[in-house]
């Protein structure tokens, strides 16, 4: 991203905030941009799924990559000895990434259909970028899911220690409702349309039990490197493939995502999950998802936690790359700001109205699913807690109760440890009281006050461990 410098004056809000509203709530209602809807898209799937491949070939035929990139792609691939990685050049952006051939970082890319403007978040596949992932997945309406069709492949993804499984859990729990499979790679299986099925009957029972329902589950055959099945299916490479299917593509998928519900009446939130600092020690960029409300140019922000004596004017609002007066919950977006020290803001603070400070908690209760594990989870045990893009020391203070998954009712009060797969109410409570975050707490929302940012992760050693949702806010 290029970094200018924000002009010194600080501007004024334009729109007094009852027409923001209004403006805001015809927006939401027809859910467009330049007359088409905006969703925003993760992708995920076990490592060398071909997730990179599939983006970096999709955003050349939707025409957002051109020639002139491409071949400067495949000849720096080739020279790195690495040819067959030339369509993930196009995002696989750091020296390191394209040196290992993975992908590290949540990359933006935007595109569009014929009636959807689309953001990607590329996912990363090694395990230990799933904290990436997560900072991605909250931030999406939809989920692109690649697994790779070779034999044995798909069925290593799939298996424990595999990230097919973990990935999808962990985009249904941070609310992701729709889900698109790319069965990928088929040309390595001779297009087979029985492989097609095979996998395909294994995955949706697993992806109904994660919490999508049918209508918003929907799979594509594909062969990405080779460009077949994304926008169209002509020519050679394509013809095994139009002998047994004639479906949508990829594009024709994603051209029917439903954009998300725009909380815009809640309080303003903007947890931020990057953060451009520029030569100035007063102006700062960052991008993140609008969690809740409205923020239009000209108007005052803080950051929690923060100081609340540092306030700044946003000075610039950009949406897929284009400067607006104002955005709503829902968007991503890149904010300018200023009069603000860049030192006050980091990456999981969330920007809020002075005069609608975002709670910081400390202790708080939360009703969790609890994934696959091996070792149960008892009262006092230490695990990281995720929410948005920050992820700090916790312990599962108190286990409260265990729910039953159908009914919701409380079956056993104050069990001795949570096995796999239970619902179950705990406490949480942040550990290193005395430093800075123990002392000061995590900006945090109870779930029925905002979904997005009412929604948390556990993880342990490096493994996710549950997921769920905050019930109220203890202190
Ligand atoms: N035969 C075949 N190979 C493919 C296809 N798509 C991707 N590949 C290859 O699979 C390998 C992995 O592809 P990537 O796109 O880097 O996979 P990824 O899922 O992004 O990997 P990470 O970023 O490491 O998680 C590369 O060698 C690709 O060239 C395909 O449709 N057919």
């Amino acid at each position: 991203m290029e970094i200018e410098e924000l002009p010194e004056e600080a501007p004024k809000a334009s729109l007094a905030r009852e027409n923001l509203l209004e403006e805001a709530q015809r927006a939401a209602s027809s859910g467009t941009v330049d007359g088409k809807k905006v969703v925003s898209i993760v992708v995920i799937g076990h490592v060398d799924a071909g997730k990179s491949t599939l983006m970096g070939r999709l955003l050349y035929e939707v025409g957002r990559l051109d020639e002139k990139t491409k071949r400067a792609n495949e000849r720096g691939s080739l020279k790195a000895g690495k040819s067959s990685f030339s369509w993930a050049w196009g995002l696989d952006g750091t020296t390191e990434e394209r040196q290992r051939g993975i992908t590290m970082d949540i990359a933006q890319q935007f595109f569009s259909t014929p009636h959807r403007q689309i953001t990607v978040l590329d996912a990363p596949g090694h395990k230990d970028f799933v904290p990436n992932m997560i900072s991605g997945a909250s931030q999406a309406d939809c989920a692109l899911l690649v697994v790779d069709a070779a034999t044995g492949e798909f069925e290593a993804g799939f298996e424990r220690g595999g990230q097919t499984r973990e990935h999808v859990l962990l985009v249904r729990s941070l609310g992701v409702s729709q889900i698109i499979v790319a069965v990928n790679k088929l040309d390595q299986v001779e297009w087979s349309q029985a492989r097609y099925n095979e996998i395909e009957s294994t995955l949706r029972p697993f992806l109904a039990q994660s919490g999508f329902t049918a209508s918003k589950t929907s799979f594509v055959p594909m062969g990405a490197m080779l460009g077949v099945n994304l926008v169209g299916r002509e020519g050679e490479d394509a013809k095994q493939l139009n002998e047994w299917y004639s479906g949508p593509t990829l594009v024709d998928r994603l051209d029917k995502m439903e954009p998300p519900k725009r909380d815009y009446a809640n309080f303003f939130r903007l947890p931020i999950s990057n953060i451009f600092k520029t030569q100035s020690t007063s102006n700062v960029y960052i991008t993140g998802r609008i969690a809740g409300g409205i923020v239009q140019v000209g108007e005052k922000v803080r950051a929690m936690p923060g100081d609340d004596s540092v306030v700044g004017v946003v000075k610039s609002i950009e949406v897929e790359d284009a400067p607006v007066n104002w955005a709503m919950a829902g968007t991503n977006v890149t904010v300018g700001l200023t009069n603000i020290d860049p030192i006050s803001l980091n990456i999981g603070s969330v920007l809020c109205f002075p005069d609608e400070a975002m709670p910081l908690a400390t202790v708080f209760t939360a009703r969790i699913i609890v994934f696959d594990i091996t070792v149960p989870i008892t009262s006092g045990a230490s695990v990281e807690l995720f929410n948005q893009s920050r992820d700090v020391p916790a312990t599962t203070s108190k286990l409260l109760s265990l729910i039953d998954r159908a009914t919701g009712e409380v079956k056993k009060k104050n069990p001795r440890v949570l096995t796999k797969n239970v619902s179950a109410e705990v406490e949480i409570s942040l550990r290193g009281a005395g430093s800075s975050i123990g002392t000061k707490g995590v900006p945090l929302e109870p779930f029925s006050v905002n979904k997005d940012i009412g929604r948390i992760l556990l993880r342990r050693g490096g493994e996710t461990i549950a997921a769920g949702i905050v019930l109220e806010i203890l202190g």
